[in-house]
């Protein structure tokens, strides 16, 4: 079956483009022996570099079974074939995923989420993180287009493993605040410890989070450029650690509020939202990464105290 060059087996049908990631383009197709919609993300080996990041990605997406996670359900070569013993050599691979009937993203063009919704959906996506970081992987790409979503049950799972990395957990880092400008043309990113859940980019979580709690993510995602957006940023999130003030000092000194206080603390942000998430808010949406609750610690705030079940959060 070749469509967009894709050589799959014969068991794959009605396939349909479902959009062009990272690491390559993204087919849903009916696997006829199990009569299920599967996603099949293909990966051309282009060279050295994709192959290495590719099979990164199979070793780590392989391995996470989580009731959150997108679960892998096999890996393929051209025509089908299994990946043979030496996959180095292959000119591209395919992997087969369940496939899940919509995205953050497009959930949230719709418009903001109900609370309830919002609060069963973070619960989830902490729920998922908790596993995968137990499992020392950082995502480092999770945005609303990467949290895949069923609407009949509000089932969220995280997908899209293509920029994950395998952290070893005793690796101590300095947790250094560096804008990582213009390089990526990605937004400010901070240097996160593996226990950040956003693992990303600050930004992106802020917008997940904000845009959840019925006020759209664009406030902080729209800045015009990076040291513009930082500037949002500081206008709501408290520099609170001496040696992230004077890094900023250093990166964007005309930026800085004045006397470090914030012109407009969540509370007053978010009036509509309640007292408890204001604060689940403040502790998960801190400057300093080590100042940020780890996706377990944060299961256990009041906010998710009507879904918490520790025994039930599986690492
Ligand atoms: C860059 O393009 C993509 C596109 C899709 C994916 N992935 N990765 N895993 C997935 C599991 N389910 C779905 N379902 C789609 C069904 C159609 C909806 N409009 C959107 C969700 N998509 C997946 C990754 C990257």
């Amino acid at each position: 079956l070749f469509l967009h060059g894709f050589d799959l087996s014969g068991h794959f049908v009605d396939l349909r483009p479902l959009g062009t990631g990272v690491t390559g383009l993204v087919l849903s197709a009916v696997d006829q022996r199990t009569g299920q919609r599967v996603a099949i993300k293909k990966l051309v080996m282009r060279d050295t570099v994709t192959v290495k990041h590719a099979l990164r990605e199979v070793k780590i997406t392989r391995r996470l079974h989580h009731e959150n996670v997108v679960r892998v359900h096999e890996v393929l070569a051209p025509y089908g074939r299994p990946l043979p013993r030496d996959p180095t050599q292959l000119s591209a691979l395919y992997i087969v995923q369940e496939c899940m009937e919509t995205d953050l993203a497009r959930l949230l063009e719709q418009g903001p989420l109900p609370t309830g919704h919002a609060t069963l959906l973070f619960y989830q996506l902490l729920r998922g993180l908790k596993f995968i970081h137990s499992a020392n992987v950082l995502h480092r790409d999770l945005k609303p287009a990467n949290i895949f979503i069923n609407t009949d049950q509000l089932l969220l799972k995280i997908g899209d493993f293509g920029l994950a990395r395998i952290v070893d957990p005793h690796y101590s880092h300095k947790v250094k605040m560096k804008l990582i400008l213009s390089k990526t043309g990605r937004k400010p990113e901070l240097l996160l410890n593996m226990h950040g859940y956003s693992d990303g980019s600050f930004v992106q979580l802020m917008c997940i989070v904000l845009s959840c709690l019925t006020i759209t993510g664009d406030l902080f995602c729209n800045g015009a450029h990076e040291l513009e957006q930082m500037q949002l940023i500081l206008d709501s999130v408290p520099v609170l650690r001496e040696e992230d003030r004077h890094d900023l000092l250093q990166v964007m000194p005309s930026y800085v509020s004045h006397g470090w206080r914030v012109k407009k603390p969540f509370s007053e942000l978010l009036p509509e939202v309640d007292a408890q998430a204001v604060d689940f808010l403040e502790r998960i949406l801190t400057f300093h990464p080590m100042d940020r609750l780890t996706a377990e610690a944060a299961l256990s705030h009041p906010f998710l105290q009507q879904y918490s079940c520790p025994e039930d959060e599986p690492t």
